[in-house]
């Protein structure tokens, strides 16, 4: 019998734990799909009392004694976090161990020297269940489309915010309501901050565009906004233009005639229910892809949970497992096209803004002006009401998000505007 190839497991959480019993489980499949038997040389946790489910044998609290082992091939990292996976991650790298990691945090920050690291080691670094979980996604833009030129990728990649929102939509709950709701059933973490901030979400978009653009963004050149402001008026006003709110994850590559430049960027935003990202409901995710030659592709699935994510964890150590069998590793990801960022205040995004106004004759040619005055074209206007209760709701053409932002900030400074009620972005509308 062939040696096997074995692999140390960093965590042993609801990944981890996942992964853990899919590689016993499968252990006959993997090993014919590899070529050699995967067998777990180790599992490195920070309770070993707690995990009566690992063979005790298999434990270790000493996770960089682990990853550097002479007989470890292959090391799976799922502790999430910077430190220590970073430098366990580096440690193993540099002992020429090829790693499969599920840590978007880390690699929206770190990516650049992680790879450099790992090509010069001449070993893989696979990150398939970083973004949108189980949904093959990272290696379809890592190779399957090498040969094309990426434009576009949108999507919802963060399923405690789109369970939220969904259910924002479905009851007409606030956000606090529904936030608690995502708690009790396990969707939203204890400190839900990383989701409904949208730091979830922007970690995965700067991964998303540096592999679709071959350029390094970080989750610092991501703007982004979160879903806590979005209110129940928010999400009824997206229903009266016949839209529904998601948070977006949009990652553009701009032509300029100075040169191409990228936009990342993560918010929430109205789009119309006929797009098919509005479909998309509870913790599923899904992600558009435009391409030049290829057109549009969807990817769909779910984003998150312990056996969907480890399903992309193992398919990355096949991949990671076949390479080291043939004694090679595969080709890593380029950053050749170095893109500068582009700003959010320059970056064309549409708004849909919602006024409460005195309806006195005069009021609409007065907020009309100020769209004028910042340069921003108005797409739709709708008046409900009139008297005291007047409601405008406006939909602007495209235009630059500062001069959108300064338009809404002078329309709350107008006498005739009493409030303003409702300002999102809006995506999708033709
Ligand atoms: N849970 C999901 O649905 C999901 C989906 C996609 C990606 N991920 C990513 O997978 C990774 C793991 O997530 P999780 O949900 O399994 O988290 P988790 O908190 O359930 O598990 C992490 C485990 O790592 C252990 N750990 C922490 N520090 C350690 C150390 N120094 N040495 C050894 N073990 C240590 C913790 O005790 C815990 O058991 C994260 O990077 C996360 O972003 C999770
Ligand atoms: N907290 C993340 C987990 C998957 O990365 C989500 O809600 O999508
Ligand atoms: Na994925």
């Amino acid at each position: 019998m062939t040696a096997p190839l074995r692999v140390a497991l960093l965590g042993c959480g609801t990944v981890g734990g996942a992964v853990l019993r899919l590689v016993e489980e499968q252990a006959a499949d993997l090993t014919a799909r590899v070529g050699r038997p995967v067998e777990v040389a180790g599992v490195a946790v920070r309770r070993p009392d707690r995990h009566p489910e690992v063979p005790a044998g298999l434990l270790t609290t000493d996770a960089h004694g682990l990853v550097t082992r002479d007989d470890v091939d292959l090391v799976v990292e799922v502790i999430g976090g910077i430190e220590p996976a970073r430098s366990l991650i580096q440690a193993a790298i540099e002992a020429g161990k090829s790693v499969v990691s599920a840590n978007k945090a880390l690699l929206a920050e770190d990516g650049v020297a992680l790879h450099a690291a790992a090509a010069k080691a001449g070993v893989d670094l696979y990150y398939e269940a970083s973004v949108a979980g189980a949904i093959p996604l990272l290696r379809p833009l890592r190779e399957s489309l090498a040969g094309d030129q990426i434009r576009r990728v949108v999507g919802i990649v963060n399923g405690t915010t789109n369970y939220i929102l969904s259910r924002m939509a479905e009851t007409g709950a606030g956000f606090g309501e529904a936030l608690a709701e995502a708690t009790d059933l396990g969707y939203a973490e204890a400190d839900p901050t990383a989701d409904v901030d949208g730091f979830d979400a922007a970690a995965k978009a700067a991964i998303l565009a540096s592999l679709a653009f071959h350029t390094a963004v970080t989750a610092s050149d991501v703007h982004r906004e979160g879903i806590s402001s979005v209110t129940a008026t928010d999400v009824a006003r997206a229903a009266e233009i016949g839209c529904t709110v998601k948070l977006l994850a949009i990652c553009e590559r701009v032509v300029g005639e100075d040169g191409d430049t990228v936009a990342v960027r993560v918010h929430p935003a109205m789009i119309p229910t006929t797009h098919p990202l509005a479909a998309v409901g509870g913790a599923f995710n899904a992600v558009f892809v435009e391409a030049e030659a290829a057109g549009q592709l969807m990817f769909y699935g779910q984003g998150a949970g312990g056996e969907p994510t480890a399903s992309a964890v193992l398919g990355d150590l096949v991949a990671v497992a076949r390479n080291r069998v043939a004694g090679a590793a595969g080709a890593g990801p380029t950053a050749y096209a170095d893109l500068p960022t582009r700003p959010i205040a320059e970056t064309p995004t549409r708004y849909h803004v919602s006024l409460d106004v005195a309806d006195v004759p005069g009021v609409l040619a007065t907020v009309a002006t100020e769209f004028a005055r910042h340069e921003v074209s108005i797409a739709t206007v709708r008046q409900d009401g009139h008297g005291d209760a007047a409601t405008l709701v406006i939909v602007t053409h495209s235009a630059p998000d500062a001069a959108l932002s300064a338009t809404v900030a002078a329309l709350r400074e107008m006498p005739a505007v009493r409030a303003v009620t409702s300002v999102l972005r809006v995506e999708g509308l033709s």
